[in-house]
């Protein structure tokens, strides 16, 4: 009790979820008020079971292990314990299995046994046993990790023949040791883990169609029951379930023995991997399963209470029968009155666990139910309380019949009037008894069904409500359907884009496009296959979140379109008029809230000229619009893009294109018709024929600005954060892959992080070219800048910089080396005649008259190195390094390695081969040390666990920092 922590939980913890109902209490999700990091708080009320608690807490405190659910701390408040541990996203194994309506495969089975074994190995190693080892107590998190829980009967070893043992677990995973005379040790796990095997893969465990009790004998006496249907199954996996049910607990393999199984061993190297994305992936299926078991609880807990004094009596029977639950019990054959302590224990326990089993009950009936259809579930619960009130019929007529004939007989039989009398008093005594109590019996049966009636109908009525669920789930899947073929409709509009902007292409390529025009449409059109293809390829989930978005952004286009039909032709002069004021704000505020953007876009390129068609654009013109500056500065004319624009709204005007994008569209030329009307206004110029043509144009189609710009803001927002929810989502998948490859040293986690890392660059690349290609949203600049993909496109061209002045700095040293080189040895010519001593005197002079100058051409080059690898250590997390970095990082790695040893470490023969020129070896060793301008070091994870921002990841098939050493001196 020391161990408890004194201070209020509910100061410490805010609840937020019910997780679980088990045996001794109800698990809750709670956030620490301090750190916001989520918790599972197991509260277990202060009874006869605190022996229990307290053992659960002291093997927990003891346990520190991945696979073994780790523990933070216990407090004692209103006759409550409050056990803090740590949150498990997935739930138990059966959880899951509930929630996926499916068992699980025998890759999925292999993941979470290598990861139990784990866990039991260091159990055992610690001496302790587990002994209720169940899927129901294997959790899983989000990481994918499986840890063992529920140590509520585990026990220290017991190892002396002295000690009484002692039957604990759960009936149909308990082995035939545990349930027989003989001592038991560890290897009961084992068993336990084995039918833990067979319970992954069919749902239940053997022998679950019967009763516990029966079960228990049937395990004691029969052989062991492996997989039900094992040709369904693998070699490996029949193998491992026999080796675990190896009768002789002798016999039977360690923890150890079986890590080193194939159908173990296979799972080392995915078993996190499967687990994290099974959890990931259901996350929503288990929230939804946890809420509707915490109201169904919620319920019952309150029916319950009602009912506990009234059924007490009935219930305890069925309660022993239906206990499938942990089975307590002390034995010693000997000994009759430990016997009957034990059946008054038994009878204690069942009471104590009523409420779980009266919750497993209505849970059986509800199953039940859940298979029929609402009618018959009301039919059922109709024809039980006709059945219990004809059996109260029944009753009734039998007691009145036997009182007739009590009272007839007692007419006949006596003849004393007296006797008679007393005797007809004494009946009608026990006559008024009778049907009192029969009318007791009546309420009592009346009260008593008309309680399972309504508990039926509160089933009906849960049934109903699972249909409901069920029903909008399907909708939800219809309208992920739509989405699915929104995106699909997403990526033809591209396609027809990319059609039309070739066939654009065509037209005008005799026309007097410039060559660099016909470049800028090619890349353009290249980006959009581009994002098609990546689109194609990424998962269903990010074409449904950018589905969503799609749609909600047709929807609004839709609606506006609609009032704006409805405005046309009758109040268009209107229109225009209410217009005006509003674009004009619109274009004030845009023009504030750019003004800083834009000035330091006019320092970027000065006498920028502002462009409103591709056939205004010149040579000299295009040279300042490179692909980057088109990506990052959003607010420049895109000349390809308003080109694609103006022949989206005449593909549309042909009936070509739905109203998907045009209002938008419009919405944005009107803007910039205008920004380009003030413009000119101010410098005065005459507008081209160009221009007029588009004025007119979005005079007559642009819609009404306020309430979509609003709308659109509204948009922009969602669109941040699903974009960061999808971040998010890559993120954590590398993270894990990442830590999973430095555990295990794993080259298949190693090729999903970086396919994880790529897919991660095609998707932000996908989203920006969203935003680029379709206008759908409008991002400031330094949104975009802020954008992964802008960032990576800068950042690859720093490193195309750093090397090509490697190379070229490289280059010249060579040369300088040769010339170096080649002065030495003309003066070692000239020097041939010296003695050796001397002669090597000289070598040396003349090898530190190299060193000052490489120094110098190597200053300079180092500094500029550095700061670019500085520059880099700046890239984001995801920044992606390919192959072809890779080698040119290698490359630049290889070229100063190789300048080093040729200045410093390379012994350089003379000319005629007989002497070594050069420092001596001491020397060489350090210069090579010192001047080397970086190195690969194995990452170093930071305090929070997390792989330092500032670090790049170069990816082989191991990840590694990529750090710039700094100068010795
Ligand atoms: N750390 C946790 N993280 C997430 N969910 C949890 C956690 N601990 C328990 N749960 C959920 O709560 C349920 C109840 O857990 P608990 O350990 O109290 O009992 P149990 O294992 O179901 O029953 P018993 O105690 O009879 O074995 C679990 O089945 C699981 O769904």
């Amino acid at each position: 009790m020391d161990s408890f922590n004194k201070q209020d939980p509910e100061e410490i913890f805010d609840i937020v979820s019910a997780l679980g109902q088990g045996n001794y209490g109800k698990v809750f999700k709670a956030i620490c008020k301090q750190d916001q990091k989520e918790y599972a708080i197991k509260v277990m009320l202060v009874n006869e079971d605190i022996f229990q608690i307290s053992k659960e807490i002291s093997i927990l405190q003891n346990c520190k292990n991945q696979n073994i659910v780790g523990y933070f701390g216990s407090f004692f408040k209103d006759n409550a314990i409050w056990l803090v541990t740590e949150f498990c996203e997935g739930g138990s194994a059966l959880d899951l299995i509930k929630i996926i309506q499916r068992t699980f495969n025998e890759q999925e089975i292999s993941a979470v046994l290598y990861q139990a074994l784990l866990g039991l190995q260091y159990l055992h190693d610690n001496k302790k046993i587990h002994r209720d080892i169940k899927a129901g107590n294997i959790l899983l998190n989000e990481k994918g990790e499986a840890k063992l829980a529920d140590f509520g009967v585990s026990a220290e070893q017991i190892y002396t023949n002295a000690e009484k043992q002692t039957l604990m677990g759960t009936p149909y995973w308990m082995s035939p040791e545990v349930l027989g005379n003989s001592k038991y040790n560890n290897k009961t796990d084992i068993w336990s883990l084995g039918i833990t095997a067979i319970e992954l893969a069919e749902g239940e465990p053997p022998y679950s169609h019967i009763h516990p009790f029966r079960a228990m004998f049937a395990i004691k006496k029969n052989p062991p029951q492996g997989l039900s249907n094992p040709t369904q199954w693998g070699q490996e996996f029949n193998d491992f379930v026999k080796k675990c049910l190896t009768l002789d607990s002798n016999q039977r393999p360690t923890a150890k023995d079986l890590l080193s199984h194939p159908f173990i061993k296979q799972a080392i190297n995915y078993s996190q991997y499967i687990l994290s994305e099974l959890v990931i992936e259901n996350q929503e299926l288990i929230e939804q399963y946890r809420q509707e078991n915490f109201n169904r609880d919620d319920d019952e807990d309150d029916e319950n209470e009602e009912e506990e004094e009234d059924q007490e009596d009935e219930h305890e029977e069925d309660d022993n029968y239906r206990d499938h639950r942990q089975v307590e019990e002390s034995y010693d054959d000997d000994d009759d009155d430990d016997d009957e302590e034990e059946e008054e224990d038994k009878v204690t326990r069942a009471k104590n666990k009523k409420h779980k089993v009266f919750h497993q009950e209505s849970e059986e009936t509800e199953n039940y139910i859940e298979d029929e259809s609402s009618t018959i579930t009301d039919n059922k619960s109709k024809s039980y309380s006709q059945n219990q009130s004809s059996k109260f019929q029944k009753q009734l007529k039998s007691q009145q019949f036997d009182d007739e004939e009590d009272s007839e007989s007692g007419q006949y039989s006596q003849t004393d009037q007296e006797s008679q009398q007393e005797s007809q008093g004494h009946l009608e005594e026990k006559s008024i008894k009778q049907q009192q109590m029969l009318k007791k019996q009546q309420e009592k049966f009346s009260v008593d069904s008309s309680k399972q009636i309504s508990q039926k109908e509160r089933l009906l009525e849960s049934n109903q409500q699972q249909f409901t669920s069920i029903k909008r789930k399907q909708e939800q899947d219809e309208s992920t359907t739509d989405l699915r073929q929104l995106s699909k409709k997403l990526n033809e509009r591209q396609d027809d884009l990319n059609q039309l902007s070739k066939e654009k292409l065509n037209q005008n390529g005799n026309k007097g496009l410039s060559s660099k025009s016909k470049e800028l449409v090619e890349k353009y059109n290249k980006n959009c296959q581009e994002f098609n293809d990546t689109s194609k390829e990424n998962s269903e989930y990010d074409l449904d979140q950018l589905g969503q978005i799609l749609k909600e952004s047709k929807e609004l286009k839709s609606q506006q379109a609609d009032k704006q039909k409805k405005n046309l032709g009758l109040e268009i002069d209107q229109n225009e008029k209410n217009k005006q004021p509003q674009v004009k704000q619109n274009t004030q505020q845009k023009n504030e809230n750019n003004n800083k953007n834009q000035d330091i876009h006019e320092e970027k390129i000065p006498n920028k000229k502002k462009i409103t068609h591709i056939d205004e654009l010149d040579d000299d013109d295009m040279s300042q619009y490179d692909s980057n500056t088109m990506v990052i500065n959003k607010h420049v004319d895109q000349p390809t893009n308003k080109e694609f624009v103006e022949c989206a709204r005449q593909m549309e005007s042909q009936g070509m294109l739905g109203n998907f994008k045009s209002d938008n569209q419009k919405a944005a030329s009107q803007k910039q018709q205008n920004e380009n009307k003030n413009h000119i206004q101010q410098q005065q110029q005459p507008q081209n024929k160009q221009e007029n043509k588009n004025q007119q144009l979005s005079n007559n189609q642009a819609p009404p600005l306020g309430q979509l710009q609003s709308k659109l803001q509204k948009l922009e927002k969602e669109m941040l954060l699903e974009i960061e929810v999808i971040k998010d989502r890559y993120q954590k998948k590398i993270d894990d892959v990442l830590l999973s490859i430095q555990s295990h040293r794993d080259p298949k986690a190693a090729q999903t992080f970086q396919k994880c890392k790529k897919s991660s660059t095609k998707l932000m690349k996908s989203i920006s070219e969203i935003h680029l290609n379709s206008s759908l949203l409008e991002f400031s600049e330094s949104d975009l800048e802020k954008s992964v993909f802008s960032q990576s496109k800068s950042d690859l061209q720093l490193f195309e910089q750093m090397k090509n002045k490697l190379l070229e700095d490289d280059l010249k040293s060579q040369q300088k080396a040769k010339e170096k080189k080649q002065n030495v040895t003309e003066q070692h010519k000239e020097n041939n005649s010296y003695p050796q001593n001397k002669n090597n005197q000289k070598v040396e002079k003349n090898s530190n008259d190299l060193e000052p100058d490489s120094k110098q051409m190597q200053q300079p080059q180092r500094k500029k190195t550095l700061s670019i690898l500085q520059k880099m250590s700046k890239l984001p997390f995801n920044f992606q390094v390919d192959d072809q970095m890779m080698n040119d990082m290698n490359l630049a790695e290889a070229h100063y390695k190789n300048l080093e040893n040729q200045i410093y470490n390379q012994p350089q023969r003379s000319a005629d081969g007989s002497r070594l020129l050069g420092p001596p070896p001491s020397q060489q060793q350090s210069s090579s040390k010192k001047y080397l301008p970086f190195e690969f070091a194995p990452i170093q994870k930071s305090k929070d666990g997390n792989v330092g921002s500032n670090e790049i990841q170069v990816g082989r098939n191991v990840p590694f920092s990529f750090a710039p050493i700094l100068n010795n001196n």
